[in-house]
């Protein structure tokens, strides 16, 4: 069947036009919401069957963390109340070292946290947010097979293996990591793409609640870093906690039956083996193989005035910030501030919207490869501990000219690649401060023995001429 929904009248307004969303997972769901809002007719295609009516929900992580940026977009759109109601805010890293002793490290002041939230929950509330509008119309077992450059047609797979063909003014491509609409974009001229895995997996284990009870400090996410991998846990609302093991697929490959995860575990995850459960542990660390993780940078996000990317179609990136999500959730919002700067017209918005998101959809991928390093070995290093208390120390002193990396990232909206820009620049000035401080003390100290306190008072100026008659310590 063919089903022309574009206009193809220049006259026509959002009222009429329609826009097609590639991907009713997170970005794609907010994505129709915010089109609806404007007043366009929206159509979601989604491969997969409705996740509302799903009995096995498929998918990556079980949870995800939320934080400001994400809030914000889902804000625009009522939803950032019902969302929040059902998170469990986490205020704090949770340091679980090797002989068992928790330390916490404050993600930002008080009252700052992220949120651990449902997956498959928050997917189910803005699909239905989306259904609210009757200009919505959500379309299930849709798998995009391919779309055409020259006439904009897509072609889906529906479930019996029939194919449809269907048209729209607008393709917004929020198909996720390994996005069908993408792959036109590569064979267009001066499109860029760069797609790595990195040599580490990760595994879900759920450690359940004890006596009914949270098995560990619920509004934390802990984290059991051990250098060259880690182990980290997110609560959920039913008092389990989702624990993910990340670590070189070589590590892998080297645990392969039962007795060899307890002797793992015993080894470098001590403290989790009782409250996952041994019998537990033995048997849901081979429920799944250990999944791969992607990053995926591309550029430009827009194909003519045709179609666009967003969230992990435009952008996946590895887990570690916990920001995948936020970033998708913000293209939505940055797309729908530029509609209103450029009065909807697609040949001016969907340019400026590679202009400004590139960018710091970038930075936010390299962040997140940093972030890997800073969670599973940084947070053991005195120094590291020593640095943020300073980070935090002149931030509280001056809010507004020293702002810890973190805290821009998770807590504002600053654009991604200003906020690596200035974290680069207050680094090299906070470093360069502290070894003036360092070195004072070294002087001070060296003087203070050289000229102990109850040596005679001499003034300003025979002090200076001792100085400078005194050999460099160094
Ligand atoms: C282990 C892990 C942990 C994570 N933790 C966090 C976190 O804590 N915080 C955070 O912000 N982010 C996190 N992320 C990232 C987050 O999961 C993604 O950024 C987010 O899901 C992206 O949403 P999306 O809608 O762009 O893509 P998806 O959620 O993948 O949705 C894409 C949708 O498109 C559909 N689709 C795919 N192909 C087709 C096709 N051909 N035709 C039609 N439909 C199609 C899919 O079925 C799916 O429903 C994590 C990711 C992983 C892997
Ligand atoms: N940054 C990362 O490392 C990754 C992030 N994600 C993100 O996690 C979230 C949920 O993912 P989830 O829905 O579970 O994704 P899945 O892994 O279930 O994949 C969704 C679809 O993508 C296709 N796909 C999966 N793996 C590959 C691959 N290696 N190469 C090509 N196509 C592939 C499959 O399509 P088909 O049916 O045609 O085979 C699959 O149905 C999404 O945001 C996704 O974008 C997902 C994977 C990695
Ligand atoms: N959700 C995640 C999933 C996987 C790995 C990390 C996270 C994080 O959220 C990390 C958090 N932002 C941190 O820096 O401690």
């Amino acid at each position: 069947t063919t089903m022309d929904y574009s206009t193809n009248d220049s006259k026509s307004t959002s009222k009429n036009k329609v826009v097609a969303v590639v991907g009713g997972g997170l970005v794609g769901a907010l994505n129709a919401c915010y089109f609806a809002k404007r007043g366009f007719q929206v159509e979601v295609f989604e491969s997969r069957e409705d996740i509302r009516q799903a009995k096995i929900v498929k998918g990556r992580s079980i949870n995800l963390a939320l934080s400001h940026r994400g809030r914000q977009a889902l804000k625009q759109v009522g939803m950032e109340d019902t969302i929040v109601s059902k998170g469990i805010p986490m205020h704090s890293r949770m340091i679980h070292s090797l002989n068992g002793t928790q330390s916490p490290i404050p993600y930002g002041k008080k009252g700052q946290y992220i949120l651990s939230v449902d997956r498959a929950n928050l997917n189910k509330e803005l699909l239905s947010a989306a259904e609210t509008y009757s200009t919505t119309k959500l379309n299930f077992a849709h798998k995009l097979l391919n779309w055409s450059t020259e006439t904009g047609a897509m072609t889906f797979l529906r479930a019996a293996g029939a194919k449809e063909e269907i048209q729209a003014d607008l393709i917004v491509g929020c198909d996720g990591a390994f996005s069908a609409i993408r792959k036109q974009f590569l064979r267009q001229s001066r499109f860029n793409f760069s797609q790595t895995y990195i040599p580490h997996g990760y595994l879900e284990l759920t450690m359940p609640p004890i006596n009914g009870e949270f098995a560990m400090k619920p509004n934390y996410l802990h984290i059991w870093p051990r250098n060259t991998f880690m182990m980290i846990a997110l609560p959920n609302l039913d008092k389990t906690f989702t624990c993910t093991l990340f670590m070189p697929f070589d590590e892998f490959e080297n645990v392969t039956t039962g007795d060899q995860v307890i002797e793992f575990f015993q080894k470098y995850f001590p403290d989790a083996i009782p409250l996952i459960g041994a019998d537990a542990l033995k048997r849901d660390y081979f429920h799944l193989p250990a999944q791969a993780m992607v990053s995926v940078k591309c550029s430009p996000y827009h194909l003519s005035d045709k179609c666009v990317l967003m969230g992990d179609a435009a952008h996946a990136v590895v887990p570690f910030y916990g920001q995948g999500m936020n970033a998708g959730f913000e293209d939505c919002l940055v797309f729908n501030e530029i509609m209103d700067q450029l009065n909807e017209d697609f040949s001016a918005v969907l340019p400026e919207y590679t202009r400004v998101r590139v960018p710091d959809d970038h930075a936010i991928a390299d962040l997140a490869m940093y972030n890997y390093v800073e969670m599973r070995s940084h947070v053991n290093s005195k120094w590291f501990l020593f640095r943020k208390y300073v980070d935090n120390f002149l931030h509280m002193i001056m809010p507004r000219t020293v702002i810890p990396l973190y805290t821009m990232v998770t807590f504002t909206r600053t654009r991604y690649h200003e906020a690596v820009k200035r974290w680069h620049w207050q680094d090299k000035v906070i470093n360069q401060g502290l070894l003036c401080v360092a070195a004072s003390v070294v002087g001070g100290s060296y003087l203070l023995v050289r000229y102990p306190p109850n040596m005679p008072n001499i003034s300003i100026e025979q002090l200076w001429t001792r100085l400078q008659a005194l050999k460099s310590p160094f």
